[in-house]
């Protein structure tokens, strides 16, 4: 059964050494896509909203704060999906908290990946997999560190496509670090970008 949240995500006031004032407003199923130069913080910037990285300032999921819950119970909620993830069984569908096989034919793996070896499988494999494991914990918002950096571009595309419907079913608040124009171009409703240890609006490119 689908459910669907409606929440916001917003963050106040956050900053870490390399960031300063950090104001966001996430609405529920709207892509805010993050870029900026390579060691600008913007990793760091979602471990710090997923509380994995000290901070000031505060996060909250419409009137729910950070720090009135257990970290874990906060990533339970607010998922981020890192740009290389740990794993920890031997098989791939050890890792889903349910079955998730739509989600994983849709990702282009076929019906026995469920079953498939850890140390097996791609980088490519490895990234598309996180993304079924984080939703398959049924979050309530998504932080998603540059999720097709390992992918071709039909890879890429699928995987955008299948995110999007995902986000616009469950009306997730997002926000998707992004390097790419073309991609930012297809998956944003808006575009930040880090200058000057500050995370600014943008115009989504041409
Ligand atoms: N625990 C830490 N304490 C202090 N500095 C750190 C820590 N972890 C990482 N850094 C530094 O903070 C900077 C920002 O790192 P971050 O991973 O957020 O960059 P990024 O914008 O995501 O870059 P990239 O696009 O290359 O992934 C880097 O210079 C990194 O070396």
């Amino acid at each position: 059964m689908s459910t669907k949240s409606m929440l916001s995500l917003n963050t106040t006031n956050l900053g870490i050494d390399i960031l300063n004032r950090v104001d966001l407003t996430v609405k529920a199923g709207e892509v805010l896509c993050l870029s900026g130069p390579s060691g600008s913080g913007k990793s760091r910037l979602l471990r710090a909203i997923a509380d994995l990285e000290p901070h000031s300032g505060s996060a909250s999921l419409d009137n729910r704060k950070q720090d009135s819950m257990p970290g874990h119970c906060w990533r339970r909620q607010v998922m981020l999906v890192p740009a290389q993830s740990a794993w920890w069984y031997e098989t791939a569908g050890a890792h889903l908290a349910k079955p998730m096989p739509q989600a994983l034919l849709a990702l282009g793996f076929p019906e026995e990946a469920d079953g498939w070896q850890m140390a097996k499988l791609s980088t490519g494999e490895k990234q598309r997999l996180a993304l079924v494991r984080a939703l398959s914990y049924e979050p309530r918002a998504l932080l998603l560190d540059e999720p097709t950096a390992n992918l071709d571009e039909d890879s890429t595309l699928k995987t955008e496509a299948f995110l999007l419907e995902v986000i616009r079913e469950k009306q997730y608040p997002v926000i998707w670090v992004a390097h790419s124009p073309a991609q930012i171009r297809r998956v944003a409703n808006r575009y930040f970008a880090i200058e000057d240890k500050r995370v600014k609006e943008q115009e989504i490119p041409l």
